[in-house]
């Protein structure tokens, strides 16, 4: 199957206003704009709502509580437009269930509903942080194992590291979305990433999407690294 790897430019800051010249200053130069946590609890969902009006917006708030808050907590959404949200896989089937009927309920017209992603095993995380959580499976099983659970449970797609693209592939088949940051160009700090890949390795696995923050917003000048790594992607 040939798919197109798409960059989602990770806006973590706690400005609007850096949020805003960076939107500006990017025009087509990447897909789509990722706003989460650091953006959302500083500005408010309606800076959210500003910031990425008339752009593909992935609203990474990786939710996980129990079914009910989960559930009311996506339907509150419905005046922001995500076309990507996130639970974590961690919360289990019952969750990850709900979580895709609230949003059915929602956002009505399948078209506009935004796509759930199951986070599996955060990219900052490698075998020696799953087990001081207790978790004795390497991440690639880890992966395999919540990202099976996530799918089944109804979840439309992945957030996962590079490195677990083929596996779940050779699982899950074509259909679900897999969203893939710890992306880092050659040569690039890993900063806080343990599992990570180059853009060209991630479009060649078969990527749906990378998510790449700081290389880009931390560049002397994102507009080019933006565009380096659109490049990238375009001859991967
Ligand atoms: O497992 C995960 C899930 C989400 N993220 C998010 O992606 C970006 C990556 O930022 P970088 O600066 O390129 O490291 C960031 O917004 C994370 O919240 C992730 O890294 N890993």
């Amino acid at each position: 199957m040939t798919r197109r790897t798409r960059l989602i430019a990770a806006l973590d800051t706690q400005s609007r206003d850096q949020a805003e010249a960076w939107v500006s200053a990017f025009g087509s130069d990447v897909d789509a704009i990722k706003l989460g946590l650091e953006f959302t609890y500083s500005c408010g969902f309606d800076a959210v709502k500003t910031v990425s009006a008339g752009r593909t917006l992935f609203l990474d708030l990786k939710l996980h509580d129990i079914p009910n808050t989960v559930a009311h907590g996506l339907k509150s959404l419905a005046h922001v437009q995500p076309a990507l949200t996130t639970i974590h896989a961690a919360g289990g089937t019952e969750m990850i269930s709900r979580a895709k009927e609230a949003l059915q309920e929602a956002f009505p017209d399948a078209l506009r509903r935004p796509k759930l992603l199951a986070v599996t095993v955060l990219t900052s995380m490698d075998a020696a942080g799953l087990s001081e959580i207790g978790v004795s499976a390497s991440p690639q099983e880890q992966v395999l194992r919540l990202g099976k659970l996530a799918i089944r449970a109804g979840a439309d797609g992945l957030v996962c590291s590079a490195k677990e693209i083929a596996p779940l592939r050779d699982a899950l088949g074509d259909a679900p979305e897999l969203v893939v940051p710890g992306i880092r160009p050659a040569g690039s700090a890993s900063d806080d990433q343990k599992r990570i890949m180059t853009p060209t390795e991630a479009a060649q696995a078969g990527a749906d999407w990378i998510v790449v923050g700081r290389p880009i917003t931390r560049a002397a000048n994102p507009v080019h690294a933006a565009r380096a790594i659109m490049e990238e992607l375009a001859t991967a």
